[in-house]
């Protein structure tokens, strides 16, 4: 059995950026990472830009003006304008090359044709100038850029519709477990319905990763085999839970032994989670978490999501943690660190009651781990806690 930390250097240190390259629609690439610099292919803007609802102007050492027309936005045609003459402008029209500056319309006084201005303005006062964001051929976004919402508008805004990003992993879930029934299947005596697929597969859509397919086996040596062979072979990362005990039927440790899966770890001196084993396949990761529900989704949030981190390229790979008052008292059975399911809120940590690795209602209402390493035996109130933060 190893202790926590040393299982998530191991898992650090055997897992790394797939470093593969994929195309994806702009709007599609949230999250993904740049894999190539991004060259603006125009200038932004493309036109010298009114800020300003207002009149474009063309100098003259004189506050009175003619109007002699107007310019909206969208507009591909330009008047031109002499010294002295003005025209109606709107915010994002093009200011005409014969216009120097745009005064907004609160500032001047129109009266028919002739236009009165307060003060002489700077040259090019609120006119955006062509390239001002960025010039083209220019750098506009580095390799490596995280994608997120104001880039994909940024890089729409320059015209750009599909973007080479480093590729997400393809992700395979795989349950095990005579007991298993699908949710929707009538319930007959020791069967359970089928639970962690749905958890596990809801927690990576919600850490946008969409390339996941589930499976479910029954406790049956030759289908752990084939099933984990054809799993590991066309994937990434390969989640397994359950059967990876010590149980006559728990087939998932001899089936990975068979298939010269390295084996990085198993067991963790942990609760929950102790039977966790982690293991490596040529370039592909093996997960076995415990069937217990709330064990599998607790060696998710804090291994296979620090993996997760690692084979995208991430440089911050675990779950954030913080130091919070406590506002329970802990007593803590046996010598195992722990991770608790607990409330964060402002004013502390609340530990809450219902802590077995079989039940789910407990961390249903939770949004944070309270870590207990293993020297750790007794929490009182107001004690500083180590707290992971959940992405709930
Ligand atoms: N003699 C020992 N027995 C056990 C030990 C031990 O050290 N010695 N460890 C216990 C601990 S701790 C855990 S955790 C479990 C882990 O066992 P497995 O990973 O082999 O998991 P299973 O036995 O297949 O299932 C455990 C539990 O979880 C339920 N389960 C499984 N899969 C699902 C699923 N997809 N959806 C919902 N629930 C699921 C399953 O029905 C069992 O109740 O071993 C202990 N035993
Ligand atoms: O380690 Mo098990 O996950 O306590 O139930």
């Amino acid at each position: 059995m190893i202790a926590v930390k040393k299982a998530l250097e191991i898992v650090k240190s055997k897992t790394t950026s797939l470093g593969e390259k994929t195309t994806k629609p702009v709007e599609k690439s949230n999250t993904y990472r740049l894999c190539e610099d991004v060259f603006s292919p125009i200038n932004m803007p493309p036109f010298r830009q009114s800020a300003m609802d207002g009149y474009a102007i063309n100098l003259h050492d004189n506050l009175t003006y003619k109007l002699i027309g107007e310019v909206k936005a969208g507009d591909t045609i330009a008047p031109t304008l002499k010294q002295g003459e003005a025209v109606r402008i709107f915010t994002g029209a093009p200011v005409p090359n014969t216009a120097n500056a745009v005064i907004m319309q609160e500032k001047v006084t129109v009266n028919g044709n002739g236009l009165t201005i307060e003060a002489q303005p700077s040259l090019e006062h609120n006119i955006r100038p062509l390239g001002e964001q960025v010039k083209k051929g220019d750098l506009a976004l580095k390799r490596g850029t995280k994608l997120t919402p104001a880039a994909i508008g940024y890089l729409s805004a320059l015209g750009i519709k599909e973007v080479s990003v480093l590729k997400k992993p393809s992700i395979a879930i795989l349950t095990t477990g005579n007991e298993l029934i699908a949710p929707g299947q009538p319930l007959s005596h020791g069967k359970i319905y089928e639970s962690n697929s749905s958890m596990l597969l809801s927690a990576l859509y919600g850490l946008k990763f969409y390339d996941v397919s589930t499976h479910k086996i029954e406790d049956d040596y030759n289908n752990t085999f084939s099933k984990l062979k054809e799993l590991i072979e066309q994937n990434d990362l390969v989640i397994i839970t359950g059967g990876i005990s010590v149980g006559d039927y728990d087939f998932v440790g001899t089936a990975l032994k068979s298939l010269n899966v390295e084996q990085c770890f198993y067991k963790v001196k942990q609760k929950p989670g102790k039977p966790l084993f982690f293991g490596k396949k040529d370039n592909t990761s093996v997960f076995a978490l415990p069937g217990n529900p709330a064990a599998a989704l607790t060696c998710f949030y804090v291994y296979v999501y620090t993996a997760l981190q690692r084979i995208t390229g991430e440089q911050i790979t675990e779950l954030p943690r913080i130091k919070v008052k406590s506002l329970s008292e802990f007593k803590k059975q046996g010598d195992r660190a722990q991770f608790l399911k607990a409330i964060y809120q402002n004013d502390g940590v609340s530990i809450l009651e219902g802590q077995s690795s079989a039940m789910l209602q407990t961390f249903a209402v939770s949004n944070a781990l309270v870590y207990i390493p293993e020297d750790l035996f007794h929490v009182k109130i107001n004690d500083f806690v180590e707290v992971i933060l959940l992405p709930v």
